[in-house]
């Protein structure tokens, strides 16, 4: 019989960066240039068929508003991963990450109050844009003081790498817990299945979340859409 894994991930960064985009690409194959803000917390499944192993992924798309950040320690404590998603067009949105990187890292504990040691994926979104305004090495340089690994730029319009990217992050987990068990995982060269299906939609209630100050975000710079 073929093994299950269900892995609870979550999607943060600035309002407009796109996270919403990148979810109903990688789900329903969809884009729309329509903007329309996330309250609170939604979440999206998608399934990855693996080398006899299915992953469930259950996707948090969360509200880059921070008037509309809801996330608690409770809710982190579930968590299996996190993707930072800031925009290649927009500057703030990249230099915000540090904020988002500060904010799940002070939600992310264990019962015990020890830090939870997600592991973590950098999207830097609207790879189609012409007006870049993120240099890659920076972000790669950002990555590295915080030992993270992964990073992609992507583009939900254009469908590229978003698919590449979230499957390297689910092999990225897989590995952990298999190393975290003492054995080999071959995470190549078999075909994925994705299925894709709203499963809930959560319109939750507002809490402001002030004890780490960032800068003015993308929706009022209206970078490239
Ligand atoms: N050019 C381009 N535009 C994009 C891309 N992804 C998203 N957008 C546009 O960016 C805008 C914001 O996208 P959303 O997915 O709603 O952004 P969000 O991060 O979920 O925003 P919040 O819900 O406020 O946190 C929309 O107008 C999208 O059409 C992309 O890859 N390329």
């Amino acid at each position: 019989m073929d093994e299950t894994k269900q892995y609870k991930i979550i999607l943060v960064g600035d309002t407009s960066v796109g996270k919403t985009s990148i979810l109903h690409r990688l789900v329903f194959n969809k884009f729309s240039e329509e903007y329309r803000s996330t309250v609170g917390a939604d979440f999206l499944s998608k399934t990855i068929y693996q080398n006899n192993i299915i992953t469930q992924l259950q996707l948090w798309d969360t509200a880059g508003q921070e008037k509309f950040w809801c996330l608690t320690e409770v809710f982190w404590r579930t968590a299996d991963a996190v993707i930072l998603v800031y925009d290649i067009s927009c500057e703030k949105s990249f230099q915000n990450l540090e904020f988002w990187y500060k904010q799940f890292k002070s939600k992310s504990v264990n019962e015990d109050g020890t830090e939870k040691s997600l592991p973590i994926l950098v999207l830097g979104n609207k790879s189609d844009c012409q007006t870049r305004a993120v240099k890659q090495e920076d972000v790669e340089q950002w990555c590295k003081e915080k030992n993270i690994k992964l990073h992609f730029e992507v583009s939900a319009k254009f469908s590229n790498q978003i698919k590449e990217s979230v499957t390297k992050l689910t092999e990225y987990i897989t590995e952990g817990e298999k190393e975290l068990e003492n054995s080999h995982y071959d995470v190549y060269g078999e075909e994925e299945q994705y299925s894709s299906g709203l499963l809930k939609s959560g319109k939750k209630s507002v809490k402001l979340h002030s004890e780490t100050n960032r800068s003015e975000d993308c929706s009022s710079f209206r970078c490239c859409k």
